[in-house]
Order: C-alpha cells, then sequence, then structure tokens
C-alpha cells in the first residue's frame, strides 16, 4: 500500500428498510466509484434464512445470526489497505452465494444492522451515521422492496417487522447512541407535492456536542438563520444525551448548497459528480444530505491524507 494513503472508513447503521444502503451507493456515485468501495454486513450472515427460521431466530442477533468476528478482522484489514475475500449473501434466495475478493479504495462504506455494535468496529470508523428513519417511511420502503426483491409477500413483511420488534429495540436502537450523526427522514406534510418530488421528505440531522471536529448542523444552523434555507434549529436528548439537531425541508437552490458546500469542506475538494448534481437548480432535502455527507467525507479523506503527510515529514 501507498504509505501516503489512508483507507477513510464510514459506518452507516440502522434497522432493515431505514435507507442505509441506498444512501451508501448514493454517496458512491457522488464521490466517484472508482475510488470507493461499499460494503453490506448482510454479507456476514452466518446462517441462511431457512436455518434462521429453523431455530426461530431474526437476522437481527448479533452472535447467533452473524459473523461479526470475521467481518472485524476483514474491517482492520481494509482499514490497513489490505485486499480480502469476503463472503455473499444473496437476498433473492436466502442463501449464501460465491465468496468475493474486495481491493480496498481510497473510501470504504460499511452499512449494516450492527455497524457499530463493537468497539472494535466503531474504532475502525472515521465518521458513524445512524439511520433512524420514521417508522410510517420505513415500512412502506421495506414493503415495497422485500416484496418485489427478496420473495416475501406484503402481509409475510408486516409479519417479519413485527417479529423483529423486540430484536431491534434489544440489538439495532442501542447503536444510535454510539453514532456521531444521527439521519432522520420524516414525511414532509407540509411541502406540496411536485412531479419531480412526488413523497415530500424532510431530513433531520442529530450531531454529538462532544469535541467533534464536524460541524455539519452548526453551519445548517446558520444558513437558517442567514434565509437561505429551509430549516429548524434545536437541542434535545437523545438516549440521554444532548444533541443539536437541524432539519431541511422544501428545495434547495444551487447557490445555496454550493455555499452550504463550503461551509462543511473546501471548494477544491468538489466531486466532479457533485458538480454535474449542481446543475440541477433545486434540490430536494435528500439530495441536499447526500451531497453534504459526501462532501464531509471528502474533507475527511482531505484530512487523513494530510495527516500522513505530516506523519511521514
Ligand atoms: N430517500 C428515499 N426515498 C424514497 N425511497 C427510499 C429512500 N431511501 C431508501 N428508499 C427505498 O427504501 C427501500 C429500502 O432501502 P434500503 O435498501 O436502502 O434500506 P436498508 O436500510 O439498506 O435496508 P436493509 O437493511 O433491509 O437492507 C429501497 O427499496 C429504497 O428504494
Ligand atoms: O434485516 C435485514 C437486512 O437487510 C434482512 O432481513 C436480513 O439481511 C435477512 O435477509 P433476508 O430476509 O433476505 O433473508
Amino acid at each position: 500500500m501507498n504509505p501516503s494513503r489512508r483507507v477513510v472508513m464510514v459506518g452507516i447503521c440502522g434497522d432493515s428498510g431505514a435507507g442505509k444502503s441506498t444512501y451508501a451507493h448514493a454517496l458512491r456515485e457522488l464521490l466517484d466509484p472508482e475510488r470507493v468501495t461499499v460494503i453490506t454486513l448482510d454479507d456476514y450472515h452466518s446462517l441462511n434464512r431457512h436455518e434462521r427460521n429453523a431455530i426461530g431466530i431474526t437476522a437481527l442477533h448479533p452472535w447467533k445470526a452473524n459473523n461479526l468476528g470475521l467481518l472485524t478482522e476483514h474491517v482492520w484489514a481494509l482499514r490497513r489497505g489490505q485486499s480480502i475475500v469476503k463472503p455473499t449473501y444473496d437476498h433473492a434466495t436466502g442463501e449464501f452465494g460465491a465468496p468475493e475478493e474486495i481491493v480496498p479504495r481510497d473510501i470504504v462504506i460499511l452499512e449494516g444492522l450492527h455497524t457499530f455494535y463493537l468497539e472494535r468496529l466503531r474504532e475502525a470508523l472515521d465518521l458513524k451515521i445512524y439511520f433512524d428513519t420514521d417508522i410510517q417511511l420505513r415500512v412502506q420502503w421495506k414493503i415495497a422492496r422485500d416484496s418485489s426483491q427478496r420473495g416475501y409477500t406484503p402481509e409475510e413483511v408486516m409479519a417479519e417487522i413485527e417479529r423483529r420488534r423486540p430484536d431491534v429495540e434489544r440489538y439495532i436502537e442501542p447503536q444510535k447512541a454510539l453514532a456521531d450523526i444521527v439521519i432522520h427522514y420524516l414525511p414532509d406534510n407540509e411541502t406540496p407535492p411536485h412531479p419531480d418530488y412526488p413523497d415530500p421528505v424532510r431530513v433531520r440531522f442529530a450531531e454529538r456536542l462532544r469535541g467533534s471536529k464536524r460541524r455539519l448542523v452548526k453551519w445548517l444552523a446558520l444558513a437558517g438563520q442567514l434565509g437561505l434555507i429551509q430549516t429548524d434549529h434545536f437541542h434535545d436528548h437523545i438516549i440521554g444525551e444532548e444533541m443539536e439537531i437541524a432539519s431541511v425541508s422544501g428545495i434547495t437552490d444551487s447557490k445555496t448548497l454550493n455555499s452550504l458546500i463550503e461551509m462543511v469542506s473546501e471548494r477544491q475538494l468538489v466531486t466532479e459528480r457533485v458538480r454535474q448534481q449542481l446543475e440541477a437548480r433545486h434540490h430536494d432535502p435528500v439530495i441536499v444530505s447526500r451531497i453534504l455527507v459526501a462532501s464531509m467525507i471528502a474533507h475527511l479523506g482531505h484530512q487523513s491524507r494530510q495527516d500522513v503527510s505530516a506523519e511521514l515529514r
């Protein structure tokens, strides 16, 4: 591995249907698919669908249904710039597929149910994002996806959501307290639907106040005060800890989004893909959120390259 390079590791965590994988792949597109590897933790299930059902456990059980030891080993290997050969899981059949080789790129995004579950996993991550998607959206999205792509009927999806509820509370939701940023998608009942934007969604960001170098919410609040974006800004307690919160709703224009990008990152780090996105004049909150988070990740990559260069001097 080139010693002046350090892989940037981003973790995305949350319940099934929260939008993790869609977000991870959107970030990859924005940052540059050649530079980003996305890994889903679903590939580290230790039991197939039939085996889980036979012993009556859900995929949410960290130890009985997942190989978190192997995952941790692989995450650290990738962070060191080493290739891995990882398992694969096929949701269309509920079976494992052939193992695949992963060569680390500049940025690795891990997305899954247990991304922050182990301290040793969290230690490998430069940015931790938890998706706390509103239950109404989560159910709607999960039913649509699982019945079209994973071989379930809508009734089976509803029954599965109910069956999983205790495990969600026990194993998944506590990880919210370990995130740097919590992203909450909410239905936006105040923004009128538009042909390009038929199901308006509001995106709420909560950010930890403790010594964070990242200041996404502060900048959003400032942009709101300046009247640049539609936002509300407040402090609240999430799992007992004070967090600063701002939500983005409505439509944001490109000029404003450009200013926000410069607040969270640097002009020279704006990727070609983001530039192309900015050619559209108006952006919904999901796009705004993805572009800002991609810009923060680009900035983290830049900082880590500077740190490595300083260490080598
Ligand atoms: N912002 C969004 N707006 C509309 N639909 C969305 C959005 N994000 C995700 N979805 C839809 O919700 C479904 C679930 O999303 P996704 O697969 O990303 O969730 P996930 O958290 O990775 O779920 P799982 O852990 O079960 O794999 C997908 O079909 C996707 O198209
Ligand atoms: O919570 C999930 C994350 O996607 C899935 O339910 C889990 O991966 C098992 O998948 P399947 O139901 O396709 O066997």
